[in-house]
C-alpha cells in the first residue's frame, strides 16, 4: 500500500529583500520539489545557509514564498498555504501542522505542566484527562516533577527544550515540522525524542526536520533531501 501523500512542495521559491543593503535580494531557495508522505521522516541536510530553516519557516507560512506552491492535505483536501488566507492559516496549524523550534515560548506565570496540557485541552480534552497525560509526558522526557508547577522561564536550556518537545508532540499532528528540537539535549534524552518520533511516525504522522546532531539524524530519517546554498542575487 502507497502511503498518504501529505505535504507536496513545488517551485518554491524565497528571496529576502534587504532593506538595509537598497533593496538588494537574496536568493535563498529556488524551484524546492518535495513530497512528505504518512508514516516517513525526512531529514533535511546541507551546509550552512543553505535555507533549511527557511524552508521549514516558509512552509508554516512565518514567511511568505517568493514562488510557487506550499500543498498540505487539510481535512482531506488540499490547501495552497502559498496562497491561503490568515484564517486557514491558523485552522491548518491547530489541526494539521505541528511545528517544534529550538527554544520554548515561556509564558510568564503558566506552569510546565499547562503548558505541555493546553494542546489537548485546546482539542477539548476534559481537565483532569489533559493534566495526567501532560504529566506522563513530562515524566517521560525527564522533568523532574518538582518543576512541573513552575514556569519554565528559570529552566536550563535542555529543561525548556524537553517541555517543548512534549508540547509539540503531546498531540501529535498529521504534519510535523521540526527545527533543530535535540540541539541541547544529552544522549539519553534525545534518545527519548526518538523513540516520540517513532511513535509518532508509527501514528501516521508525517515529519520533516532538521538535526544537526549526525547520531540523531541517522536514528530518525527515513530519507534526507540535501540543500545547497544559492548565490545572492
Ligand atoms: N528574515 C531574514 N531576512 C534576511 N535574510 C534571512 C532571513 N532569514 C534567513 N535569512 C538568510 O537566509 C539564509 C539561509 O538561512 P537559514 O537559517 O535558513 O539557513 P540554515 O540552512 O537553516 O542554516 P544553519 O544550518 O546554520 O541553521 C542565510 O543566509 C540567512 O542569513
Amino acid at each position: 500500500m502507497t502511503a498518504t501523500l501529505m505535504l507536496e512542495l513545488r517551485d518554491l521559491g524565497k528571496s529576502f529583500e534587504l532593506h538595509q543593503q537598497h533593496g538588494a535580494h537574496l536568493n535563498v531557495l529556488r524551484g524546492v520539489n518535495l513530497s512528505l508522505h504518512a508514516g516517513e521522516c525526512v531529514v533535511l541536510s546541507g551546509p550552512s545557509g543553505a535555507g533549511k530553516s527557511t524552508l521549514l519557516r516558509v512552509i508554516y507560512a512565518n514567511y511568505r514564498t517568493s514562488g510557487g506552491a506550499v500543498y498540505v492535505r487539510h481535512d482531506d483536501r488540499w490547501l495552497d498555504l502559498a496562497s491561503a488566507t490568515p484564517h486557514e492559516v491558523l485552522d491548518v496549524r491547530r489541526r494539521t501542522l505541528g511545528y517544534v523550534s529550538q527554544f520554548l515560548r515561556v509564558i510568564p506565570r503558566v506552569s510546565a505542566l499547562d503548558i505541555v496540557a493546553e494542546p489537548l485541552l485546546r482539542d477539548g480534552m476534559d481537565e483532569h484527562e489533559a493534566r495526567e497525560r501532560a504529566a506522563a509526558m513530562l515524566r517521560r522526557v525527564n522533568i523532574p516533577e518538582r518543576l512541573w508547577a513552575l514556569p519554565p522561564g528559570t529552566f536550563s536550556g535542555g529543561e525548556q527544550q524537553r517541555v517543548n518537545i512534549a508540547r509539540g508532540l503531546i498531540v501529535p499532528r498529521p504534519i510535523l515540522l521540526l527545527d533543530e528540537p535535540t540541539a541541547s539535549l544529552d544522549a539519553g534524552n534525545r534518545a527519548v525524542v526518538a523513540e516520540l518520533l517513532a511513535e509518532a511516525r508509527a501514528a501516521g504522522s508525517a515529519v520533516l526536520g532538521i538535526f544537526h546532531d549526525e547520531a540523531m539524524r541517522d536514528q530518525v530519517a527515513t530519507r534526507l533531501f540535501t540543500m545547497q546554498a544559492l548565490e545572492a542575487a
